[in-house]
């Protein structure tokens, strides 16, 4: 718990008087201002975060968190609970969709065992495993808090051990059977949701599959006595993925028992791969580099993250809008936009890594282009 506090309080807000500097430099490059549109929100973002107007990343990486749900006995996914295990070996072997795409980008896959419920070996694999899959939380909390912690905490120091490493930019991934469940559960006890908005289709369900993951949904609140108890609790206030991020993050920090409830709704009714990711959103906000967020799933650790430590969001860039119902809301609770619509629903930091080139882009936007002076363009 120590640990988890010293993280949170590592956090400070991003740098706004670089994001300013930014600003002022893209409105000396040969442009109409502002025409370069969430590539300019980008830039100035990520010089207020890094404190760099010019930051380039050598060397990025998506961080695959895994692990597995005991609320698959109740009948809630199109695939069996075994895919875990199984596309954890494929992310290692590196055929799976976000090897493919993180090549593409220049990035590393960080493959992480959070609490998959199988024995798992290969070089390759980081082990944080806490155990193997949580429990049924239609039936009983699905986390101690001490689980819950050793989670976040262990995804933080996995950042650690990167930022050591060299890396200075991170994309959010999972992969477990069940866990949209999981998310939708937490969406509606953070934000008082009704089931029938959060709870999406996950891997493909169809009709009367949908209606019943909504009353397990219904029934894990009742049981963890969660019903009725996030209704009220404001969501983030309107930032986007630009340098007035932080600004709106301290305005939606809320009282002390905040970060005590997300903390009680994730280790009730959230998962391990999840609470890996919150403590890597963390981690990374800690070491003041972005983080791009993926899909459902890890929007959801990113809304986590934001209630423990409201300025963390001013470190995280939302990739897409994935076709999971719900997926709008977490964003609009934590507080971001989307850049990206590609009606994806994968998971695995497929949305986010795509988002490494923007990256990129904008960087050497900031590089490369001539100012109206160097270029000899007349401003009017
Ligand atoms: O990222 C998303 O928005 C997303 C939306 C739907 C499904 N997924 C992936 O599908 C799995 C969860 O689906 P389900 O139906 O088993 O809950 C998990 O491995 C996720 O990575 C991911
Ligand atoms: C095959 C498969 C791959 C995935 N990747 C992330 N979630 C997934 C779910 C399934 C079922």
């Amino acid at each position: 718990m120590n640990n988890l506090h010293n993280l949170i309080n590592a956090i400070e807000p991003i740098h706004q008087e670089v994001a300013l500097q930014a600003n002022d430099h893209l409105n000396q490059l040969t442009k109409p201002q502002g025409s370069l549109g969430k590539l300019e929100d980008i830039a100035r973002q990520v010089a207020g975060i890094t404190g760099e107007v010019m930051p380039t990343f050598e060397k990025k990486a998506v961080i695959v968190m895994a692990g597995d749900h005991g609320v698959c006995e109740e009948g809630i996914s199109a695939f069996p609970a075994a895919v875990t295990p199984q596309m954890v070996l494929n992310f290692l072997y590196g055929g799976a969709a976000v090897n493919v795409l993180a090549r593409h980008a220049g990035a590393d896959v960080v493959c992480v065992d959070m609490g998959v419920n199988a024995d798992l070996e290969h070089p390759n694999l980081v082990s944080c495993k806490v155990r193997k899959g949580t429990r049924n939380m239609a039936k009983e909390a699905a986390l101690t808090l001490e689980e819950t912690t050793q989670a976040i905490v262990a995804g933080s120091e996995i950042v650690d051990d990167l930022v050591a490493k060299g890396y200075r930019l991170f994309a959010t991934g999972e992969m477990g059977i069940g866990n949209t469940t999981a998310s939708a559960a937490i969406l509606c006890a953070l934000t008082g949701l009704d089931t029938s908005i959060a709870v999406g289709r996950g891997t493909g369900i169809d009709d009367a599959t949908w209606l019943h993951k909504q009353s397990v949904v219904n029934t894990a609140l009742d049981v963890n006595g969660l019903l009725g108890r996030g209704a009220g609790v404001s969501a983030g206030a309107s930032a986007s993925a630009s340098a007035s991020a932080s600004a709106s993050a301290s305005a939606s920090a809320e009282e002390g028992s905040s970060g005590d409830y997300a903390l009680e709704v994730l280790s009730k009714v959230g998962g391990l791969e999840i609470a890996g990711l919150v403590g890597v959103i963390l981690g990374a906000a800690k070491h003041r580099c972005p983080v791009i967020v993926d899909g459902f799933i890890s929007s959801t650790a990113a809304l986590v993250a934001s209630r423990l430590a409201p300025l963390s969001a001013s470190y995280m860039l939302a990739s897409h809008l994935s076709q999971e119902q719900g997926h709008a809301k977490v964003l609009e609770s934590v507080g971001l936009a989307a850049m990206l619509q590609m009606d994806m629903r994968l998971g695995e930091g497929t949305g986010a890594v795509l988002v490494f080139n923007l990256i990129d882009a904008a960087g050497k936007i900031m590089k490369e282009m001539a100012t109206f002076e160097s270029a000899g363009v007349s401003r009017e």
